[in-house]
């Protein structure tokens, strides 16, 4: 994502766990007029029959992840690389670079409409690096039992199936590192939306005057992404001679 672009609008990543709560988070900020990119919609778009995306996937995994009417059969794809990193990476690898430049494109499409904030829902935004290029990253958390509780319930799956997804991602106790916002999403949904309130009220605090500098100032743009970037290798060190993550 172009460092410029997002230090005109405040862009701010939005991340978790798998069915940490991100979901529930997306709906609350579009509730309140915040746009919304979500990254598990652009993944979907890029695997439609005719995409290049789907051409690949048939490539490696063979037809046998397909419908009878050419459409992906998400299910047995998600049994295949869900168990298998060689495989998942693969995929990854297939699907992520269309994803961030979709991505991409909408944060631009963002900025030419004006708005101030936007708020870019990615699950892997720490594993594939994207939230370097984050103004803000918000982490929503619950701990590793209530979200396997969680997953099981809404996916309908059985605990070893739900513990291989959750297994394939970098644990939640680690994402919350990279925070500058966290969510707690342990308790009840009233208690998630008040926090969700809060952090709006903080990011666009934030957004409030870096985007009129940016606009009346366009030198303070690089200067304030140079300031980031700058700011965020700083952090990434000091966590990693801290060692690992104890609690939030
Ligand atoms: C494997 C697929 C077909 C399974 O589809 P399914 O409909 O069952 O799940 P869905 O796409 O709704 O994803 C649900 C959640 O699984 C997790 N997840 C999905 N893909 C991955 C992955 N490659 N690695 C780790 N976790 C993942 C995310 O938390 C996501 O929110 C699908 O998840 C996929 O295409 N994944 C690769 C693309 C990807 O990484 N998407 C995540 C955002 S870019
Ligand atoms: N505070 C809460 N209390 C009880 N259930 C909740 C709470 N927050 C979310 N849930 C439920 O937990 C499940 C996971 O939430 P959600 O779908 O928002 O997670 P997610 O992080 O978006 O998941 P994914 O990574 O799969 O996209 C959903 O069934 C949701 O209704």
């Amino acid at each position: 994502m172009s460092p410029l672009i997002s230090e005109r609008i405040s862009v701010v990543g939005l991340t978790g766990g798998i069915a940490t709560g991100k979901s529930t988070v997306s709906t609350l900020f579009k509730s309140r007029q915040i746009p919304v990119i979500d990254a598990d919609v652009l993944a979907r778009e890029v695997v439609q029959p005719g995409a290049k995306g789907l051409t690949q996937i048939v490539a490696y995994f063979g037809s046998e992840v397909l419908f009878p009417d050419g459409t992906l059969d998400r299910k047995k794809l998600g049994a295949i690389i869900f168990n298998n990193e060689v495989k998942r990476k693969k995929l990854n690898s297939i699907i992520h670079p269309a994803v961030s430049r979709a991505i991409l494109w909408n944060v631009f499409l963002c900025w030419l409409r004006g708005e101030k904030l936007c708020v870019v829902d990615v699950p892997l935004l720490i594993e594939g690096g994207l939230w370097k290029w984050m103004g803000k990253v918000v982490v929503v958390y619950c701990s590793a039992d209530i979200q396997l509780q969680r997953l099981m319930t809404r996916d309908n799956s059985s605990r070893e199936d739900a513990s291989a997804r959750l297994n394939s991602q970098l644990p939640i106790a680690q994402k919350v590192e990279y925070a500058d916002i966290v969510l707690d999403n342990s308790g009840t949904v009233q208690d998630l939306e008040q926090q969700v309130r809060l952090c709006l009220v903080k990011l666009e605090r934030i957004a409030g005057w870096s985007w009129r500098l940016s606009w009346l100032f366009p030198p303070f743009a690089l200067v304030s992404m140079l300031w980031t970037l700058g700011w965020r290798s700083v952090k990434r060190s000091r966590r990693q001679s801290r060692g690992p993550f104890k609690g939030i």
